[in-house]
C-alpha cells in the first residue's frame, strides 16, 4: 500500500477556553483554535507562525494529544488522535515526540542527564541496560554533546546544552516527528543557530517531520518548507515559506515581515526532501 504523502492532518479543527472569574455571569469565551485545517507532508518541516495569543501552542498541543479538542479531527501517521486511549498514548509517543521552548524547566533537575534520556527508552521496551547506555552515548555524539554528559546533572549545561539534551531526549524512542515549540526563543542568537543546523542536519540522516511553531520568522524562514500563519485562532495564510514571506497576501502576515529583521537575500538552505 502506498503510504499517504501527508502524516499529519487538521479538518475543522475546534478549540474553546472559558476564561474569567467563576462567579462571574458572563465567563469569557475564547476561541483559542477557530476551525483550522492544513496537512503536513512526511520529511517536510511545517512552521506555524502568528503573534502571542493566535493559538499556535493550544494547536502544537492538541496535535500532540495534551489537549483535547472541542471538534473537527487530527489524524497523525494514520492514528485518531480524538480518539486516543489511554493504552494507545504511549504507542503514540513513539511516533511523536515534543521539544519545547524552554529547556530548563524541561529536564528534571535530580536526574543525570544519561538516565533522562534512556527513560524513554525504558518506558517503551526499547532495548537492555546495555544496548540503552550505549544508545544514550550515540545520541549524545549526534546531538553535539560530550560523551561524560551522561553522568552529569542539567544544571551544568549552557541553555543551549540542554535544548541538544531535550532533542536527543525526543530521539531516544526513534519518532518520526517532532513537534518543537518555540524551541529556541529562550536562547542567543548565535546559539539559537547551532541549534537550527543541528535540527536540519538531523532531519536529514534521520527522515523526521518537523512540526515547528514559532513568533520568529527570521528563524521560520530559516526552517520551514511551509507555514501556516495564524491570528485569533483561524489560519490567515498559507503557502510555501519564501513565497509566504516575500510576497504575503495578508496585511497581518506583512505587519509580522516588517516587525522581523529577515537577512537578503534569502539564505535558504537546503533542498526540500520527502
Ligand atoms: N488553558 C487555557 N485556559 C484559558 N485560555 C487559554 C488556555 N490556553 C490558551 N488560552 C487562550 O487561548 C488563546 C491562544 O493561546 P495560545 O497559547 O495557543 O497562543 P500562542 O499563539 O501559542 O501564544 P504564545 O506564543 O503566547 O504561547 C489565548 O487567548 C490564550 O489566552
Amino acid at each position: 500500500m502506498m503510504s499517504s504523502p501527508d502524516i499529519i492532518t487538521l479538518n475543522n479543527v475546534r478549540r474553546t477556553f472559558r476564561s474569567g472569574h467563576t462567579f462571574s455571569w458572563r465567563p469569557r469565551i475564547v476561541k483559542a483554535v477557530d476551525g483550522i485545517s492544513f496537512s503536513v507532508r512526511r520529511g517536510e518541516t511545517f512552521g506555524i507562525v502568528g503573534e502571542s495569543g493566535s493559538g499556535k501552542s493550544t494547536t502544537a498541543r492538541m496535535i500532540c494529544g495534551l489537549e483535547r479538542f472541542d471538534s473537527g479531527s487530527i489524524i497523525v501517521d494514520g492514528i485518531d488522535v480524538g480518539r486516543l486511549r489511554r493504552g494507545d498514548r504511549l504507542k503514540f509517543r513513539k511516533i511523536l515526540q515534543l521539544v519545547f521552548q524552554d529547556p530548563y524547566a524541561a529536564l528534571n533537575p535530580h536526574w543525570k542527564v544519561g538516565d533522562l534520556i534512556a527513560e524513554g527508552m525504558r518506558v517503551h521496551g526499547i532495548g537492555d541496560r546495555r544496548e540503552r547506555r550505549k544508545r544514550v552515548l550515540a545520541l549524545l555524539d549526534q546531538c553535539g554533546l560530550p560523551s561524560d554528559a551522561a553522568n552529569r546533572y542539567p544544571f551544568e549545561f549552557s541553555g543551549g546544552q540542554r535544548q541538544r539534551i531535550c532533542i536527543a531526549r525526543a530521539l531516544a524512542v526513534e519518532p518520526r516527528i517532532l513537534v518543537l515549540d518555540e524551541p529556541v526563543s529562550a536562547l542567543d542568537v548565535s546559539i539559537q543557530a547551532q541549534i537550527l543546523i543541528l535540527l536540519q542536519t538531523l532531519q536529514r540522516e534521520l527522515g523526521l517531520t518537523y512540526v515547528f511553531i514559532s513568533h520568529n520568522l527570521a528563524v521560520v524562514e530559516q526552517l520551514c518548507d511551509r507555514l501556516i500563519v495564524m491570528k485569533s485562532g483561524r489560519i490567515v495564510e498559507t503557502g510555501p515559506t519564501e513565497e509566504v514571506i516575500h510576497y504575503p497576501s495578508h496585511e497581518y502576515t506583512r505587519t509580522l515581515v516588517e516587525a522581523t529583521p529577515i537577512p537578503e537575500p534569502s539564505r535558504r538552505r537546503r533542498p526540500a526532501h520527502v
